[in-house]
């Protein structure tokens, strides 16, 4: 549906001069050089994925999607769109593709909502039939009618964002490229646009490539993230093995309904830990928030004791050594567990860390 076959794009660009009227100098500067933005990139999404594309500033994500969307010519590789060249088959592309810039606006600023739709109608040659269907469809999804008489400068981020997904959508394509969709909204508007997207891939098959500098847009929506750095794709899999690969620690926090009693491998281990001198251990439900007590190696157990409290204990482990289940399995005997909470790395962590 998308693909990448050993993509690059360079630009030449003016190399920098310093002193007195130095931009004026530098923009009719002979002299060039090249920045490399996208680099031998090679992926394929399938019909009805939900891709991730993310990447630190400056990797190469929007140096993409304009070659995806034919604004901008590869250097070197291609690229196909359902099996057509963005460049040379112009017109199938635009047919088969809907793109949503989330910095800019394709509608029409000063026109209330719906005239915008028939202008771009017009541009897609629908007939009013045909327009109205798919508003209809649209609005079901989208909620479009209680501010469609609106201008749309009037209108606020998240409603202007439903209003260009719209857009987007209203020709049918069966490929949804967003470029940042919910940047500068509240928690509460964002939470409504990856409702829609969900919608919009799940019950219309659409196929989506999603590029944004928010985590929590990956982790709701998306199975799949590719992730590109200095134009390159260093990873091109599932969000869960993401976790895994990068193999930060997994907290299991467990409540005991009677107390518990410390293992005596792993008092003595805390009871030497670096600055848990005072603590007290080997007792049941020793009490007082201790922590950082004793690590996995010290005490033979695949896991680390971080706190130990009057009924709750916490402890971390690398899921790439072992499972929750084996964790726990330890837990059990040393009292009757209550409760259970997990806390996986945060996935803005996870991320960090491979950029
Ligand atoms: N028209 C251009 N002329 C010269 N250099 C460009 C041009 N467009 C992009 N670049 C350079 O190509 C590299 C990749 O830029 P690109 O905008 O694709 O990154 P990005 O991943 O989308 O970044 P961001 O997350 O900040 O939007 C950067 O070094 C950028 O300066």
């Amino acid at each position: 549906m998308l693909e990448a076959i050993e993509l690059g794009k360079s630009f030449e660009v003016p190399v920098a001069k310093n002193g007195p009227l130095r931009s004026v100098r530098t923009l009719f500067s002979r002299q060039k050089r090249t920045v490399v933005a996208v680099e031998r990139l090679n992926f394929s999404v399938e019909r009805g994925e939900f891709v991730g594309y993310i990447g630190p500033n400056g990797a190469g994500k929007s140096t993409t999607i304009k070659m995806l969307c034919g604004i901008l010519h590869p250097s070197s590789g291609r690229v196909r769109v359902m099996g057509c060249d963005p460049q040379k088959e112009r017109t199938q592309v635009v047919r088969s593709l809907g793109v949503v810039f989330g910095q800019r606006t394709q509608l029409w600023w000063d026109l209330p909502l719906r005239d915008s739709y028939d202008i771009l109608a017009a541009i897609f040659r629908m007939d009013r039939k045909e327009k109205l269907r798919q508003l209809g469809k649209l609005n079901e999804v989208l909620g479009l009618s209680e501010f469609w008489d609106t201008p749309v400068r009037k209108l606020s981020l998240g409603q202007r964002m439903r209003g260009d997904l719209a857009a987007a959508l209203l020709h049918d394509p069966e490929l949804l490229v967003l470029d940042e969709p919910t940047i500068g909204m509240d928690v509460a508007a964002k939470r409504e646009i990856r409702r829609h997207l969900r919608t919009l891939n799940r019950d219309f098959g659409k196929t989506v490539l999603l590029t944004t500098h928010d985590m929590d847009d990956i982790e709701q929506l998306c199975r799949r993230v590719m992730v590109i750095n200095r134009g390159g794709l260093i990873y091109d899999g599932g969000i869960a093995e993401l976790r895994e690969r990068i193999g930060l620690p997994t907290v299991i926090r467990v409540t005991y309904r009677n107390g518990y009693t410390l293992p005596d491998g792993i008092a003595a281990a805390g009871r030497d830990a670096p600055g848990t001198a005072e603590a007290e251990y080997g007792g049941r439900g020793t009490g007082g928030g201790i922590a950082a007590i004793a690590s996995a190696e010290r005490t033979g157990l695949p896991f680390r004791l971080l706190e130990a409290g009057s009924s709750e204990v916490a402890v971390s482990c690398n899921r790439q050594e072992t499972t929750a289940m084996d964790v726990l399995r330890e837990l059990e005997r040393w009292g009757e567990i209550g409760d259970v909470k997990m806390e996986e790395p945060d996935f803005e962590d996870v991320i960090h860390r491979i950029y």
